[in-house]
């Protein structure tokens, strides 16, 4: 089949792969249409590389297919390295070549490479180009690993952990690049931990969990499944009488732990919570409110904090 406008740019059915005992990706179908910025969010360990690498077809599944641009991801693996740009293994990268000599490398596998000193630039290592992998920084390798992932002029993008290790204009710099490949047409597959970017940059989103996935939708969606909207978190310096936050229209759970107090609902939350308060005469101190975000659909979803091994139900 030929790759035409039509396909989704990614389109994989029900993948499956186990690692001897362990069973790493099952039943995930995901269908991402061409321009999307679409992201995979999960725990350490959730199956997130495993899926991407599937998609790439640098793994074989087990079960379940793979169409990249309508291509199929084992059989037409020439032209797929044409149109899919992949960030590289570290340990594949000559650690005597410079920057710039690696670029041109990558370049040279493409028809139609983007010009070497433009790509440099736009991932933030001019300064560096001269420098050799082996004396490259952590972010530095980084920032060049998505440079070669883009060199070929792809249209469809796999990037895994995009800003880790980055310093914070560093981050922003690679977010303008991924707004201006969204703009440009290309389809961009993230991997990430980081909710922040996630919710900024992404259409829709994959949340995995232990292999699976647990949902699929716009991070706004998502975050609407978090059952809240917003919380109010207060420590109580006088004792809070039973059932006082509770009672509230507004007030959806509260939880206790110390005198340490959670309160998750909607509405004007922070409002009715200081008002119930006060009209008690509880003392409360540092009292703040936080809108619900990511981290607490996840939480809702799949029962599993995202940022540690925890289980909440
Ligand atoms: N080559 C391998 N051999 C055996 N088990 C593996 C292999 N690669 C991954 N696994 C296991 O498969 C599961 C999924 O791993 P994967 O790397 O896909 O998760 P991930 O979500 O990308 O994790 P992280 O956020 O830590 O990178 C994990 O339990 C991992 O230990």
């Amino acid at each position: 089949m030929h790759a035409t406008t039509s396909s989704p740019a990614v389109e994989a059915d029900r993948l499956h792969k186990r690692y001897r005992s362990k069973v790493a990706v099952e039943e995930v179908s995901l269908s991402v249409a061409v321009g999307e910025i679409f992201g995979i969010l999960g725990r350490n360990g959730a199956g997130k590389t495993t899926t991407v690498e599937l998609i790439a077809g640098l793994r074989r599944p087990d079960r379940g297919t793979v169409r990249v641009l309508g291509l199929d991801t084992r059989r037409d693996r020439a032209r797929l390295r044409q149109v899919l740009g992949v960030q590289p293994q570290e340990a594949t990268l000559h650690s005597a070549l410079t920057v710039t000599e690696l670029v041109r490398l990558y370049g040279s596998f493409y028809r139609d490479p983007l010009p070497t000193g433009d790509l440099i630039e736009s991932v933030g290592l001019t300064a560096s180009h001269r420098t050799r992998f082996e004396n490259l920084s952590g972010g530095q390798r980084q920032r060049l690993s998505i440079a070669l992932a883009l060199v070929g002029r792809p249209r469809v993008v796999i990037l895994d952990e995009l800003t880790t290790g980055l310093d914070p204009e560093a981050r922003r710099q690679m977010w303008t690049t991924l707004e201006r490949l969204r703009e440009s047409g290309v389809t961009v597959l993230l991997v990430s931990h980081a909710m922040e970017e996630i919710e900024r940059l992404c259409d829709r989103v994959a949340l995995l969990d232990e292999g699976r996935v647990a949902a699929l939708d716009s991070p706004s969606g998502l975050v609407r499944r978090a059952g809240f909207a917003q919380r109010v978190i207060f420590r109580a310096a006088t004792p809070v009488p039973d059932g006082l936050l509770e009672g509230l229209d507004e007030a959806e759970r509260v939880r206790a732990d110390g005198d340490r107090v959670v309160v998750e609902g909607r509405g004007d939350l922070l409002q009715a919570v200081s008002v119930a308060l006060v009209r008690a005469g509880v003392v409360a101190t540092e009292t703040r409110s936080e809108q619900a975000g990511l981290d607490d659909a996840f939480v809702a979803l799949t029962g599993h904090r995202l940022d540690t091994e925890e289980t909440i139900r």
